[in-house]
């Protein structure tokens, strides 16, 4: 799959990732040295060494072959109960082992029905991210928990409404750099859907999951983004 994605797309216009288990890391980057796409992890530890049995540091990440990995993914929050203090610690152990952080943000169906979203993804982002973010090293990922896996998308209203906010927080408190970091949009992206969210406000990618896992369905979404940009 990733021999015929990278034939798709030998020269894109938009950077391509594909961020694996992390026991498939090594022989990714392997298959994708050459081509276009970057690998990363899907988590790293926050300590850059010592005993951490089961554990996966930047540095073993970067040895494997990735040059990013995602961290705060809401399914790192729930399963492993990682607070926003935690996925700060992890992206500069990340930032420090010589990767490129995609920070994920997102918030749950009960938090949105209570009006709560821009206040929780607001504090995430706050929380999850150290100082001196610059678009060269972090990525941010907007995942709203209730799409993710569930074919349901919120209205490109919301997500610009998110994308808007999180952007103006991102030059709040980075200032021009804060126009740089990238923000991704996740949550049952299809090729029949990613066009539009590619042309919403503040959309500078996706983050897909299910759609990824076939070839033909990810390479389509990664055309609808070169026409997007
Ligand atoms: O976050 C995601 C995968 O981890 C998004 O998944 P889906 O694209 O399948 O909704």
């Amino acid at each position: 799959e990733v021999t015929a994605l990278a034939a798709a797309h030998p020269a894109p216009a938009v950077d391509l990732l594909l961020c694996p288990p992390a026991t498939l890391v090594e022989r990714m980057a392997r298959a994708a040295d050459g081509t276009a796409i970057a690998v990363g992890g899907q988590d790293c530890h926050a300590a850059a060494a010592g005993a951490h049995t089961g554990d996966i540091s930047a540095a073993m990440l970067r040895d494997a072959g990735a040059s990013h990995v995602i961290l705060g993914h809401s399914e790192r929050r729930t399963d492993h109960a990682e607070t926003d203090a935690i996925v700060r610690a992890k992206t500069e152990a990340a930032l420090a082992g010589g990767l490129i952080a995609v920070v994920c943000v997102g918030e749950t169906e009960a938090q949105r029905d209570a009006g709560q979203t821009l206040g929780v993804v607001g504090s995430q982002l706050t929380g999850s991210l150290p100082e001196g973010v610059t678009g060269a090293t972090v990525v941010v990922a907007y995942e709203p928990v209730w799409a993710i896996g569930t074919g349901r998308v919120p209205t490109l209203a919301q997500i610009a409404e998110v994308h808007d906010f999180l952007r103006a927080e991102l030059v709040a408190r980075f200032g021009e750099a804060g126009q740089g970091v990238r923000l991704l949009y996740g949550g049952s992206v299809k090729p029949d859907n990613a066009a539009d969210i590619f042309a919403t406000s503040n959309v500078d990618g996706a983050l897909v999951g299910g759609a990824s896992l076939k070839a033909a369905d990810f390479s389509a979404i990664i055309t609808a983004l070169e026409a997007a940009v």
